[in-house]
């Protein structure tokens, strides 16, 4: 092809000469009154001449671009017949060269076209030889080019698409667009091809595709706008290998309007006639000096024969398939763990057009925004990352934090099921469902790591871990990820706690890329985003890299509308915040399950000797305090004793109790009418008496529910069994038992005395009549709260109504005589001020309660012990 010039100028020379040549017969015949046929001389030479500039044309046009498309065509090589970036000349008509009415020699000819300029006729593809021709010209430029050389943007309003049928396959493949036949569907594709040439002015890579926009006639509407745009496209298109193929161009248009412009680098074939006139050509060297173009008539170029069209797409389009196809297993690494995370993370999302596309955590996008409305693939995008990610770096590289605060099980990947036992070893926390308060403790587990980290690079003198990493190798600082779902859950409420949320999550974006902090935000709605914004650009501008699925444009600029409509599966990804020259489109591929739980199982196998399960935080989750390993280690050899009542909504959920020792006010109190609060009593007692050699402890059960009653039984035939002594007591005995503690001179304490009280309401009014002697039993209640830890003596009470318990207590007077509170279902304001506690948040919720204690300012969200089985049961009464 690299004499394809001179082939052409040598085609132009005979051209010239053929033209000299007709212009002389024509002279000749206009003397002689068009009497005279053409002479036998004149006829050799006109055969000489078309026979040399077959010749010529056969040079420029080897194989697919000028031969026969007819059935010998079907033998021929495909993508060896042209180069992208050269010259790519098409045999677009046949030359008639002869006299007018007289006989006349035929020629190929071939117009330069694809890589330098481009072809338009100005009859429409309602025309069926423009149709056929259009076709042809088609058909030739995709089977000579390499495959996937060329991508064409087909637009038709003129047979809504039928001229493009034959080639199906490839706009099925999605290697051709799907035709445009609306306006703004033109418009849409004149974006994508001015985006090209905008992109383009930095340079194109040499492999870069031929972006064809191929009309078969434009759409109704389109106007002076459209027209403007394509004859700009038509100057610099050729620079970024973006072509026009044109029919109906130009256009006839309404009277009163201006001629649509003429278009540069454009061969222009205009019908006379039967028959058809060419203009000059984008080549160098002009058909005509005069500027003429092509001196004799043409005929458009011969059609292809049915069926071949198809039976060249077809192929092409299965090998775009496999090109062009993304799973899930080819994301990951052909080997896991052989990558250093020590100037970032990287890995292959998808991808962009036929190539992959990679993208990175390091210094130049430390963290991303993710945004896509329900149903997009986010989670599927997120889990594609998230594999990538812990196949490439072990978990010496790279640790995981995993939130997720929505109702769904995106992140139960990561953790242990009860199918399934394995994990990925990198995942260090995993939120499901999360509660706002467990986002913050997981944010500041991160806080408390960039302070350690920074502590470390200061002793070691460096500022960045990449630095540190570059000199040291022993020490283990791996990346750590957090990727946040949903996040803007965070901020909901504009409380405190969103507050503190904010500042964390602030402090993490600002400053965690130096400390190989990164985060990974993700959001279903915009005013999910708009949350972060509101927090300020300085968060904000902390995430240059911003991934757009459908519905997710508002994290890009507000001019780009590109993930609009994006199909499910691809995402804008834009690494300059959302500027829209930035747009990258990506497909990333379906997290098909079993190659999900292979690729989990070849990392698992692969884990470190010891390695722990992640701590897995599942908001939804019962927690039951037999299968608690905390309340399993507890043995009667203990120092202070705990009444355990649930784990703290924290990470790693740490159980949580109250001590009951000898200090005043050692009491628990369960507030709320939500039965939970009987579950609470029944596990502070369980855990109580396996701290307690059997005969050592008594406990006097007082139950005033029956909703509490199964409950109780359980209780009680568990500490019958393990040999401690129980007690049932009806409300005069337990009066009885509360005088006889409250006397501990008549009746010493022996044993400890633990006074387990459901619907403790029921007896503050029992306990409230005289006796004889003018005594309540709440006055002997007050004596044990008061003094019965110096003896031994707990109260474990749960007051469905939490003015009962402030009336047994005294009123604020006796608030320190209960130290200890579990808050179900209480009114913030009513539990405010029976604590006197003005600044106190509750929000009660099902399955969480708050924990506190006056001993130790402790104010914890715990998710209380409850008896398995509890949440199942919608008429169980609780919150
Ligand atoms: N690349 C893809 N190719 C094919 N199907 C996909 C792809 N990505 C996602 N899907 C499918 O689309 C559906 C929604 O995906 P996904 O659950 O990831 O959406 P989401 O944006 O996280 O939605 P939600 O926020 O409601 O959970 C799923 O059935 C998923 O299998």
């Amino acid at each position: 092809m690299a004499s394809a010039s001179a082939h052409f100028n040598r085609a132009v020379a005979l051209h010239r000469e053929a033209a000299a040549h007709v212009e002389a017969a024509r002279v000749e015949h206009a003397r002689q009154q068009g009497t005279a046929p053409a002479s036998d001389g004149q006829l050799a030479t006109y055969q000489r001449l078309a026979h040399e500039l077959n010749s010529a044309a056969a040079q420029i046009t080897p194989g697919w671009l000028g031969c026969p498309l007819d059935g010998r065509a079907r033998a021929r090589k495909l993508g060896v017949d042209a180069r992208l970036g050269d010259v790519m000349h098409v045999d677009a008509a046949t030359g008639l060269l002869g006299p007018r009415g007289g006989e006349v020699s035929e020629f190929a000819v071939a117009v330069p076209f694809l890589g330098i300029g481009h072809v338009a006729v100005d009859r429409d593809a309602r025309d069926p030889r423009v149709a056929g021709w259009m076709r042809g010209l088609l058909l030739r430029s995709v089977a000579a080019l390499p495959d996937g050389g060329l991508r064409v943007l087909p637009v038709d309003g003129a047979t809504l698409g039928s001229l493009f049928t034959p080639f199906r396959g490839l706009v099925d493949a999605q290697v051709w667009a799907t035709p445009a036949t609306t306006v703004d569907r033109l418009r849409a594709v004149l974006d994508e091809a001015e985006e090209r040439v905008a992109a383009a002015h930095g340079g194109i890579p040499h492999d870069m595709p031929y972006l064809l926009i191929a009309a078969g006639g434009l759409p109704v509407g389109a106007g002076s706008t459209e027209h403007a745009r394509l004859a700009a496209l038509a100057h610099a298109g050729p620079a970024a290998r973006v072509h026009l193929l044109l029919a109906g161009y130009p256009p006839t248009g309404a009277a009163g309007f201006g001629r649509p412009p003429r278009l540069d680098h454009t061969t222009h074939l205009a019908a006379n006639g039967d028959l058809f006139t060419v203009s000059e050509t984008p080549a160098d060297v002009p058909l005509d000096r005069q500027g003429g173009g092509l001196a004799c008539p043409v005929r458009l170029a011969d059609p292809p024969i049915d069926g071949l069209i198809e039976a060249v797409c077809h192929p092409l389009a299965n090998a775009a398939r496999t090109h062009t196809a993304v799973d899930f297993t080819g994301l990951m690494p052909p080997k896991i763990w052989t990558e250093s995370s020590a100037s970032g993370l990287r890995t292959v999302v998808g991808r962009e057009g036929r190539a992959w596309c990679e993208l990175a955590l390091d210094d130049a996008t430390p963290h991303w925004l993710v945004a896509g409305r329900t149903g997009a693939g986010k989670t599927v995008f997120l889990l594609d990352v998230l594999y990538g990610l812990t196949s490439r770096y072990s978990p010496d590289e790279l640790a995981l934090y995993l939130l997720d605060f929505k109702e769904g099980i995106s992140f139960a990947e990561f953790t242990p099921t009860e199918v399934d036992g394995s994990w990925i070893p990198h995942a260090r926390t995993v939120g499901i469902e999360s509660d706002r308060e467990y986002g913050l403790a997981v944010l500041r587990t991160l806080s408390r790591e960039m302070s350690r980290r920074a502590a470390e690079l200061k002793r070691a003198g460096v500022t960045r871990l990449v630095d540190l990493r570059a000199n040291r190798d022993d020490v283990a600082m791996p990346r750590l990820v957090a990727v946040i779902d949903e996040f803007q859950v965070l901020f909901t409420g504009n409380d405190v706690l969103a507050r503190q949320a904010a500042a964390a999550l602030e402090e993490l974006a600002r400053k965690g890329r130096s400390y190989g902090i990164h985060l990974i935000l993700a959001s279903q709605t915009i005013s999910g985003v708009e949350a972060l914004f509101t927090k300020g650009e300085s968060i904000f501008g902390q995430f240059p890299l911003r991934i757009a699925l459908a519905g997710g444009g508002g994290i890009l600029d507000a001019s780009n509308t590109a993930a609009d409509a994006l199909p499910v599966g691809s995402a804008v990804v834009n690494a300059a915040a959302g500027h829209p020259d930035a747009n990258r489109l990506v497909r990333f591929p379906n997290a098909e399950p079993a190659a999900v739980t292979t690729q989990r199982h070849r990392l698992w196998s692969a884990r470190p000797p010891g390695d722990a399960p992640p701590a897995v935080f599942a908001g939804y989750a019962e927690h039951h305090i037999d299968t608690d390993a905390a309340y399993r280690r507890l043995t009667p050899n203990i120092r202070r004793r705990q009444a355990l009542v649930g784990r703290a909504v924290d990470v790693g959920l740490p159980t949580v109790g109250f001590g009951l020792d000898a200090t005043p006010g050692r009491h628990v109190a369960v507030l709320g009418t939500s039965i939970v609060g009987a579950d609470i009593v029944h596990a502070a007692a369980l855990s109580l008496a396996r701290q307690h050699q059997p005969g050592t402890a008594r406990f006097v059960v007082a139950g005033f529910a029956a909703a509490a009653d199964p409950v109780i039984e359980h209780l009680t035939d568990t500490l019958t069994v393990a040999g401690h002594p129980c007690v049932g007591v009806d409300a005069a005995k337990l009066r009885a038992e509360l005088a006889a503690l409250a006397d501990a001179d008549t009746a010493p304490v022996t044993a400890h005395t633990y006074l387990l009280v459901f619907a403790a309401d029921v007896a503050t009014a029992a306990l409230s009549h005289k006796d004889s002697t003018g005594r309540t039993g709440l006055a002997d209640l007050r004596t044990v709260l008061h003094t019965g830890p110096g003896r031994g003596v707990h109260l474990i009470g749960w007051w469905r109504i939490a003015r009962r318990f402030s009336e047994a207590i005294g009123g604020s007077s006796g608030r320190e005589d209960v130290a200890c509170l579990v808050a179900l279902n209480v009114a913030n304001t009513e539990l405010a001020a029976l604590v006197g506690d003005h600044t106190l948040t509750w929000h009660p919720r099902t399955n969480r309660a708050l924990l506190l204690d006056r001993h130790d300012q402790r104010a914890q969200l715990i998710v209380p012990y409850v008896r398995p089985g509890r949440h199942d049961d919608p008429g169980d009464g609780t919150m």
